[in-house]
């Protein structure tokens, strides 16, 4: 196609939206009118379904649940007037609680007031707070936030290392849906063992957000914590950004969740339309079901140019590949369906692996994410004529049209700045987006069976580990591996022992390991 037939295929597909300054462009992903009349069929049946999702179907099977996230932004929205108090009720508290932490009225034992907030999380209650502090957290926030998102000791020691003698006015927030999942269970341990330490009462400094009945609501509530706040069954942990998960830290680092819910409120409105060319998150839909062939055999490739959307594409990350990347159908039938989720931010990607997409393998497509506005205040010029944002604009004109030459397709979405209304929209647009794909390729969008098995195994290999330590203890003289294996039950888990007893031996944990360490069938093991 030359330039002119570009410009105008631009102009021919251009999605814009006026309230919220949004652009979407497709241009340049090469599908064409007969591709889209083909998938039409299968969007009519999508937008059915998602209207139905919207009005509180059982729209998750497996855990027969309903999906409610676009209800927390338009509260009207939700099935009963119970829910819709419920998440009125739970913005209203959470304001109330920010204004009172703010103010000093509601302060730490030992200091005036909390200066710092310790979120304590993982997977979907870590990627949309980590997203959004990294996104829209003021320059002097009138807290800072600090993540433990891991069960990582050193992550751990160096989180509260950073935050050191402010511990006493640090407001800790364990945000975990099932209130069970061990990660956070154990950042909370750790760090409810430093408060010890340091003579603190974790108790009157710690905020849980969790399932209303969960264990960690339970010990919150018999244990006397500041407050809870609720995670409704009905929303799902990628998808919640805008419940308490997502609120309560942003409303702690003082940014507007009010213009947030706003901004999604409006995007939802906006992506809501049955028809694809008037709706960016069906157009979206359409050119990853393009590109990949509707099997995900393409991979998204987001950037931002934009230093403060660095997390995103991590954000992203979950919410496409927990949602989308299903081995059955609702069906079930075997699909092995997704979409890899990968990127950092531009231009600083140009100069890592940006070689590769514009001549390596071309199993990608990329999404450019621009924002208009370059800084607030003016910029100086850094040659005649050109500032530092002008750089960054051209950089990213410049690899979509290099990408482009060369066969690679991009979609480019602009937002005029990165601030709580846009971000709020972003975020909407892609949960809508993953949406209507989840329905065209048929899959259940909002269960992640998948994680199951990793934390089973997990936990298999934990009890595995107390029997070894068990046995070694029993035993006077050194075992060799495989013996240990079979007197810990385990005869069929060899391998497992031997990488459990070099874990512990190189932790002190009271396992010495003998002989030559380049073969492991010899080694023996004895306790200290
Ligand atoms: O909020 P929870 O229940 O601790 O779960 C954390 C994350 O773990 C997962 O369930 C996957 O294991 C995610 O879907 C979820 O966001």
């Amino acid at each position: 196609m030359n330039s002119a037939a570009l410009w105008q295929r631009y102009q021919d597909w251009l999605y814009y939206h006026a309230g919220l300054g949004f652009y979407l462009d497709v241009s340049r992903m090469r599908f064409d009118d007969g591709f889209v009349q083909q998938l039409k069929p299968k969007f009519d049946q999508a937008f059915q379904e998602m209207a139905a999702l919207e009005s509180g179907a059982i729209a998750n099977p497996d855990e027969n649940r309903m999906v409610g996230h676009y209800w927390l932004r338009d509260p009207d929205l939700a099935p009963s007037d119970d829910f819709k108090r419920d998440i009125e009720q739970t913005i209203e508290d959470i304001e109330s609680f920010v204004q009172k932490i703010h103010s000093g009225a509601t302060c730490p034992p030992q200091a005036e007031r909390f200066t710092d907030i310790l979120s304590i999380g993982i997977g979907g209650s870590a990627l949309g707070p980590e997203f959004v502090a990294e996104a829209l957290s003021p320059d002097l926030p009138p807290m800072g936030i600090h993540f433990i998102d891991n069960t990582d000791p050193a992550g751990i020691d160096r989180v509260l290392a950073r935050i050191g003698d402010r511990l006493n006015s640090t407001l800790v927030l364990v945000i975990s849906k099932s209130g069970g999942t061990p990660e956070p269970r154990n950042g909370m341990i750790e760090v409810q063992h430093a408060f010890s330490t340091h003579n603190l009462d974790f108790s009157k400094q710690a905020v849980a957000i969790t399932g209303r009945g969960s264990n960690l609501d339970n010990v919150a509530k018999s244990q006397g914590w500041l407050t809870t706040f609720p995670m409704h069954d009905w929303v799902g942990g990628r998808t919640s950004e805008f419940s308490a998960v997502g609120l309560v830290p942003a409303a702690l680092q003082g940014i507007d969740i009010r213009a947030i819910l706003a901004g999604a409120k409006e995007m939802d409105a906006a992506t809501r339309l049955p028809e694809i060319k008037g709706n960016p998150a069906a157009l979206l839909a359409l050119a990853w079901y393009f590109s990949g062939n509707g099997k995900g055999e393409k991979d998204m490739v987001v950037l931002p140019y934009k230093d403060s959307l660095l997390l995103f594409s991590r954000y992203l990350q979950q919410l496409v590949m927990e949602s989308l990347g299903k081995e059955k159908d609702l069906d079930g039938n075997a699909v092995y369906q997704g979409i890899a989720v990968y990127g950092n931010k531009g231009s600083t990607d140009q100069h890592a692996y940006v070689q590769q997409l514009r001549e390596g393998v071309p199993n990608f497509f990329l999404t450019f994410i621009e924002v208009l506005h370059d800084r607030t205040g003016q910029s100086i010029e850094i040659e005649l004529g050109v500032t530092s944002g002008d750089y960054l604009s051209g950089l990213l004109q410049g690899t979509r049209q290099a990408l482009y030459e060369n066969h690679r397709d991009s979609i480019t979405v602009t937002i005029p700045e990165a601030n709580a209304h846009n971000v709020g929209a972003l975020i909407a647009l892609y949960e809508r987006a993953v949406g209507l794909y989840g329905f065209l390729i048929n899959v259940n969008a909002y269960h992640q069976p998948g994680v199951e098995a990793g934390k089973k195994a997990a936990a298999a290999i934990l009890d595995l580990q107390r029997n070894v330590v068990q046995v070694l203890q029993a035993e006077k003289t050194p075992l060799p591996i495989a013996t240990l294996a079979l007197r810990a039950g385990a005869p069929d888990q060899i391998e497992a022992v031997y990488k459990i007893v070099r874990h512990l031996e190189a932790n002190q944990r009271g396992v010495k390991l003998y002989g030559n360490l380049a073969q492991p069938q010899g080694l023996t093991v004895s306790s200290l």
